[in-house]
């Protein structure tokens, strides 16, 4: 497995499929890549079928274990499925998504050897939805949740992001999974970074607090020293009441309740144990979601070309937050001088 210069492993490879979208959720930050709005057909600039596989073999040459495919919305993308079921043998897939075509292609997906589901879901209402995605398509997220369930993709992660416009729903959605069989949360800070609007933020050590109260069992996890908590259902009772270890779970423990949060903002400790790399639909490298200034082109995404870049890559990420970014006097974060213009 390579290692870059601050001794992280690269285990993980996310892989954005197009930056196409059927949404337009107000805070979206697009994995960093700008507006989704745009044409919703096929564009010349995505990878084709034949330059993912080839990526992820190449990946997996390296012991890259895991493989999340996002976007835009990756089921936007007709070979999604082809994609899957080339994927090297070895290699977890997972995908992120908002849900709205899983109902009818979650099986299909499940055969083609998808693992697990993210869903994105910021409510439980039609209208709160409606205002956060800036779509009327609730009832197809929630089919596609079912949908997803159905296949065997249990448990199911909804992924809601968390800031001024969905605060109030947390406790909702907390209970929705601590009452609903084969669901998970996580809940995502706000991230302003690449999306703007710092205003929206919501102090997430709030959160965590309150959590902290209801949860039965926490758990941290080592990938980005994330916290999951244990909220109602027999896993929390059984083990014994609030505790915490240092283990990093099973991600696809199927037990109701489990919440974790996804905080990276400011968060050095996060990044200290950020273990993926990133690829743009274009098919560009890049070391770190916060960055573009650290792009890496895969040439024309022959073997050769892919194995350079992926290790030039490697060696060149850099922590975002304690590294990159650093505290100036006042405590403020700023750009390391380090790194301006490189
Ligand atoms: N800054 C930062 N944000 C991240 C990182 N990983 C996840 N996030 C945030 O969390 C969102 C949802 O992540 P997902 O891709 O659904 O899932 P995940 O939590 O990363 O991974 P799994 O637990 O493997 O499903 C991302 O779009 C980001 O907003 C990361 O490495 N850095
Ligand atoms: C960019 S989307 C791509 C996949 C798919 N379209 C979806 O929405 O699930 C991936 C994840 O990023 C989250 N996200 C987008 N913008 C964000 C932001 N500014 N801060 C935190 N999370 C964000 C979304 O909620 C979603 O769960
Ligand atoms: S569905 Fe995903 S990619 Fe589309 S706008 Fe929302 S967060 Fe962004
Ligand atoms: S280094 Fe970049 S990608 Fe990794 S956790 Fe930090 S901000 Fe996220």
């Amino acid at each position: 497995m390579l290692v870059d210069q601050f001794g992280r492993e690269v285990s993980g490879v996310r892989v954005s499929l197009t930056d196409r979208c059927n949404f337009d959720c107000v805070y979206c930050h697009n994995e960093g890549l700008g507006d989704t709005r745009g044409p919703m057909e096929p564009q010349d600039d995505e990878m084709s079928t034949d330059d993912v596989v080839r990526f992820l073999e190449v990946a997996r040459e390296f012991d890259v274990e895991a493989v999340k495919f996002t976007g835009g919305e990756p089921m936007l993308r007709d070979d999604l499925e082809e994609i899957v079921r080339r994927t090297p043998d070895g290699m977890e897939t997972s995908l992120t998504t908002n849900g709205t075509y899983l109902p009818g292609r979650a099986p299909g997906l499940v055969d083609a050897g998808l693992d697990r589901v993210n869903v994105s879901q910021d409510a439980l209402d039609q209208e709160a939805f409606a205002e956060v995605t800036q779509s009327g398509e609730y009832e197809a997220v929630i089919e596609g949740v079912e949908a997803a369930l159905d296949a065997g993709l249990q448990p199911v992660k909804l992924n809601m992001v968390v800031f001024e416009q969905t605060a109030g729903y947390v406790p909702e959605m907390v209970d929705h999974v601590a009452e609903n069989d084969g669901l998970q949360l996580q809940l995502i800070e706000y991230m302003p970074e690449l999306a703007g609007r710092p205003e929206w933020a919501v102090d997430i050590q709030r959160v965590h607090d309150w959590l902290e109260e209801q949860a039965e069992h926490v758990e941290q996890r080592e990938m980005h020293d994330r916290r999951r908590y244990w909220v109602g259902g027999s896993p929390a009772s059984e083990s014994g009441g609030n505790s915490s270890d240092s283990s990093d779970g099973d991600p696809t423990d199927d037990t109701g309740g489990m919440v974790e949060i996804v905080d990276p903002v400011g968060n050095a400790d996060f990044c200290a144990n950020c273990h993926r790399v990133r690829v743009t639909h274009e098919g560009y490298l890049k070391g770190c979601l916060n960055r573009n200034d650290d792009l890496r082109s895969m040439g024309e995404m022959t073997r050769p070309e892919i194995r350079d870049a992926f290790r030039e890559t490697v060696h060149e990420r850099v922590p975002y937050y304690g590294e990159y970014m650093i505290k100036d006097d006042d405590g403020e974060w700023t750009i390391n001088e380090e790194y301006i213009g490189v």
